[in-house]
């Protein structure tokens, strides 16, 4: 197992047929809530006033998550930033 936290920030050229904005969109909504109902991607949170989320995936390894990343329907227009997550030694929780 291994939990990556991820940023990605949108953004959809302003002259992209509307058509193909609003199915791609929804493309990547059912994408991203079939992983989230797997378990891959169990929270993600929209950045207040920003077109933006933090996401945590957990996946079995970093080329998994990057084949979910290369395959999000809205990749071609994200910047995307990925952290690998590991436990704090603090970590009350077992
Ligand atoms: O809206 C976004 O933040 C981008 C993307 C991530 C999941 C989803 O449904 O859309």
């Amino acid at each position: 197992m291994a939990l990556f936290h991820v940023r990605m920030d949108v953004h959809i050229p302003l002259d992209l047929d509307p058509d193909v904005r609003a199915e791609t969109v929804a493309r990547e909504k059912a994408y991203s809530q079939q992983l989230q109902r797997a378990g891959k991607w169990p929270q993600i949170w929209r950045i207040v006033g920003q077109y933006s989320n933090f996401s945590i995936f957990d996946v079995e390894s970093a080329d998994e998550l990057h084949e979910i990343l290369f395959n999000l329907p809205l990749f071609p227009y994200m910047d995307i930033e990925v952290t690998p997550l590991t436990r704090h030694g603090s970590d009350v929780k077992d």
